[in-house]
């Protein structure tokens, strides 16, 4: 059978993740070997080719690679100068086969949004050239490319619009040289940069947009005369650079609304022979060690990917040691679809030459690639970075006038809230940087049936702390899998390293696939738990937080919420309804009259109160899956592990019923700052199947034996040493203090309660009448129209709430955007009104009470 038709699988059959596809074409004598009477020691059978060491016909060695092609014998040459099989259906391979093998499937690849790359590889003069451009009528790969690839869209006109961009340069002793810009060489050639998404590039590369193949055979042609060639005793064609035609396609699918950008990268590769004393100069032996730096670069690059492919630790893959390695990193063991052609000569004198090719050839043929279509992942990544950028520049410009707000009367406060959070900049750099490896992640996940999902996320996007600030943000990658609906928070730096072990795991797979038996450790398949980097045990998640504002506490007024519990990145995870109750040390709720008008009464006092955590209505985290709970951690003032309340599963509304008494038995000024100023944090735990409860830490916490806890301790008296018999000075004289207190404390009482009396009796004339209703002092007055200005506050801080929470739709059109200015408008100015309300409500309450006061001292003098 004919070589050339033993491996018809095109290189589009590839999958996306493949090796390298490796061919090797076996070119005629030339005139020298003619000439030297040399003999073929090169046979092919189907795509497995034998060479023979000439100077020992017993020692072969075979090697077997994707495509193989004859093209040494068997040939004839046609009327126009065309070779071609001397007969139809004979072995020799024509340019034609070629082409339909190798570069049919890069122009499929190329049209479908994958990068792509062909090099040619081989011995000078061994057909690289030939292959590559070809000579006269006997066009090769990339000319026949450019006459299909403008042919194909010619034929898609109708469905796609499409832009085609030359580029074309040489890398000759580690400069690279623009081969379309003749005349502007400078002496260091052009600089090699890299960049985070694009990789290494070229910078200053002419780039000439093309809409026809005669117009890229133009520009190749221009290309060749600038290229830099020396003539070598061997061939006097032969070139010891290296060659690289970059052709860019876009494609814009305007129905769709996505576009697909690929590069074509075609290869000419230097001569691969070893430098030999040929009668160069120094500037010869100059050239010849550059060239030796890059193809050995080339070589230890093949030989790392290719010692990855069978699973063996590989530290560093040396793209950077060469400028042809650092511009070929994506088309060896990324993301690119990749053919090698391998060229030789079947003459024994070149025996030495043939082999090295053929070895290198065969490690070549190990590297795996990971080739995506550049339009869905690029799309979407492009499309979430805007959503995600625009959410963040919200968010800024909010956070920008809030701290403008807030900080009015400091200059330095408000120069500094126009400036862009560096935490947040720093979290957008990651974001960027992670995007395409949590698409790798997942494509792995895919290919090895993990059912695992990667999603990154910036954590504490909208949370902010115990007194509103801002929590730091960070990534974080969200890990789902998808059966049992199991989730997992990594970190960015574990996501990074579970990612090497993906990468390890998969080439493991790839080499059992290609049955390669000499794979070390365990079989992917057989993969224990705890050694899988796609699993990790469950276990719960924090799903969000709701502030509950402590304010009331301070002036003992009990306070009930409906909660918002955000997600991360300002979901509705669900519901909470909440209480904070100022109560007795036995529990009871306290009255009205217990109301505080100054807080600072309750310095040194005891403050107990309850915070009741009744009910969570839909749950967003068990409405995706019902084989779930919940649990709320909190943790109050000083404490430093968190209490929980108990675990409820299955349900979407469940009742909590959670009570927790708190008491501060020697309520200090810190304590009471913190009242004023903070929330406590409710943050929603979520649990799943197979996860542990969290159960609250009692240590270090001091609780009474009635089940309180204690937030502060009493006074200095009672924490002063119990074993010190005698108070310091300091304490005794605090003592002191605190009798004198005491005894104000009783005297002020009886007179508030002779006052009481007094008012009583003027108010019924004179009369005390006990068991009758009795009209509140101006204090409890006071303190109740401070309660209802403090119930009033409670909606018109969950409007405020609303209010930052509103946002228009990502997609918004201008249509959109006015719809959401209107409602802005309405939502502020009900927000205004219900401001001014509560305020005047206050204000003709508090004049209304100072009239009565006046009222009544009238009637008393
Ligand atoms: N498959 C082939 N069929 C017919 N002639 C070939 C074939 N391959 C190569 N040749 C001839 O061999 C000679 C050398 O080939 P070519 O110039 O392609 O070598 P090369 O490897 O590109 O060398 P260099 O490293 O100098 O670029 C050319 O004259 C070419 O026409």
């Amino acid at each position: 059978m004919p070589a050339c038709c033993a491996m018809r699988a095109k290189a589009s059959d590839m999958h996306s993740k493949d090796c390298v596809k490796v061919a090797v074409r076996v070119r005629p004598f030339n005139k020298r070997e003619r000439d030297a009477g040399s003999r073929s020691i090169v046979s092919m059978v189907s795509s497995s080719i034998t060479i023979q060491d000439p100077r020992d016909p017993q020692s072969r060695r075979s090697f077997c690679f994707d495509y193989a092609y004859w093209s040494h014998s068997g040939f004839a040459r046609d009327r126009g100068g065309l070779y071609v099989p001397e007969e139809p259906g004979g072995r020799y391979a024509d340019q034609d086969s070629v082409f339909q093998d190798l570069g049919e499937g890069i122009l499929e690849n190329a049209l479908q949004g994958y990068n792509a790359t062909l090099l040619a590889y081989g011995q000078t003069g061994s057909g690289k050239s030939y292959s590559m451009v070809g000579y006269g009528p006997n066009k090769g790969l990339v000319p026949k490319l450019c006459d299909r690839l403008f042919q194909a869209i010619r034929e898609n006109q109708d469905t796609r619009q499409c832009q085609v961009f030359f580029s074309m340069l040489e890398i000759y002793n580690e400069q690279v040289v623009d081969l379309l810009s003749r005349g502007s060489r400078n002496p260091g050639g052009l600089r090699v940069r890299e960049e985070q998404q694009r990789g290494f590039y070229v910078e200053g590369l002419r780039t000439v947009p093309c809409d026809s193949a005669p117009q890229v055979e133009q520009l190749m042609e221009q290309g060749t005369r600038t290229r830099t060639t020396a003539a070598t005793h061997m061939n006097a064609n032969s070139s010891r650079s290296h060659m690289l035609i970059i052709l860019q396609l876009k494609q814009i699918f305007s129905k769709e609304s996505i576009t697909k950008q690929s590069n074509i990268n075609l290869v000419d590769l230097a001569g691969s022979e070893r430098q030999r004393s040929s009668g160069s100069e120094a500037d010869r032996l100059k050239e010849g060690t550059a060239i030796n730096l890059s193809l050995t670069t080339l070589g230890n690059v093949i030989s790392s990917l290719a010692d990855v492919a069978v699973g063996k630790k590989v530290v560093h893959i040396p793209y950077r040691d060469s400028v042809l390695t650092k511009l070929l990193q994506s088309a060896l063991g990324g993301n690119s679809r990749t053919v090698m052609i391998a060229t030789l000569s079947p003459a024994d004198i070149c025996y030495e030459e043939s082999l090295s090719t053929l070895r290198y050839a065969e490690r070549a043929k190990r590297i795996q690639n990971r080739a995506v279509v550049n339009e869905s992942p690029t799309e979407r990544l492009v499309k979430e970075l805007k959503a995600e950028n625009a959410r963040l520049l919200q968010r800024l410009s909010r956070l920008g006038q809030e701290g403008r707000r807030a900080n009015d009367e400091t200059s330095e406060s408000s120069a500094g809230s126009s400036q862009t959070d560096p935490s947040l900049l720093a979290v957008f750099y990651d974001y960027i940087k992670l995007m395409p490896m949590v698409a790798e992640a997942n494509q792995m996940s895919q290919e090895l049936n993990k059912g695992v999902e990667f999603k990154l996320e910036i954590k504490n996007l909208a949370l902010s702390d115990s007194k509103g600030h801002d929590l730091e943000k960070e990534i974080a990658v969200r890990v789902t899998c998808m059966g049992r609906k199991q989730v997992w928070m990594w970190s960015k730096a574990k996501f990074v390293n579970r990612k090497f072990l993906m990468e390890e795991a998969y080439q493991q797979h790839q080499a059992e696939k290609n049955g390669d038996n000499k794979v070390e450790g365990l079989s992917t398949a057989a993969l224990p738990r705890d050694k899988d980097p796609f699993w990790d045990p469950v276990e719960p998640l924090l799903l969000g937080t709701a502030h509950l504002w402590l304010q009331s506490l301070a002036f003992r007024i009990p306070l009930e919420e409906q909660l918002e519990v955000l997600g991360s990145e300002g979901t509705e995870e669900a519901i909470l309804q909440a209480q904070l109750v100022p109560c007795t040390f036995t529990g009871l709720p306290l009255g009205e009259d217990d109301i505080l008008i100054d807080p600072s009464e309750l310095l040194g006092r005891r403050l107990d109160f309850q915070l009741v955590l009744e009910q969570c209505c839909g749950l967003r985290w068990i409405r995706e899956a019902r084989n779930r709970g919940v649990q709320i951690g909190f943790r109050l003032f000083d404490s430093s592990q968190p209490l929980y309340s108990p675990a409820v599963w299955h349900n979407v509304n469940p009742l909590l019923d959670h009570r927790v008494h708190f008491a501060s038995l020697h309520t200090s000024q810190r304590l009471l700052d913190y009242l004023q100023s903070s929330a406590v944090v409710l943050e929603l735990w979520g649990l799943q199947e197979g996860c542990t409860d969290l159960i609250s830490s009692l240590e270090g916490v001091r609780m009474t034996t009635e089940g309180i806890f204690i937030i502060e301790e009493a006074g200095p008296t009672h924490t002063a040493p119990v074993d010190s018999a005698e108070p310091s000075c300091s304490v005794r004289v605090l003592q002191q203090d605190l009798e004198e207190l005491k005894s104000v404390n009783t005297s002020l009482r009886k007179e508030n309660h002779s006052l009481r009396e007094q008012l009583n009796a003027a108010r019924n004339g004179g009369d005390s009448v006990r068991g009758r209703s009795v009209r509140p002092s101006c204090d409890a007055e006071f303190a109740r129209a401070l309660k209802v200005f403090y119930h009033s506050m409670t909606s018109v801080r969950a409007q405020l709430q609303r209010l930052r929470r509103h946002r228009p739709s990502e997609e918004s059109d201008l249509l959109g955007l006015r719809l959401f200015v209107d409602e802005q408008s309405r939502l502020l100015r009900d927000f205004s009104e219900q401001l001014e309300q509560s305020v005047s409500t206050l204000k003709q309450d508090v004049a209304a009470i100072v009239r009565r006061k006046r009222e009544r001292s009238g009637i008393w003098s």
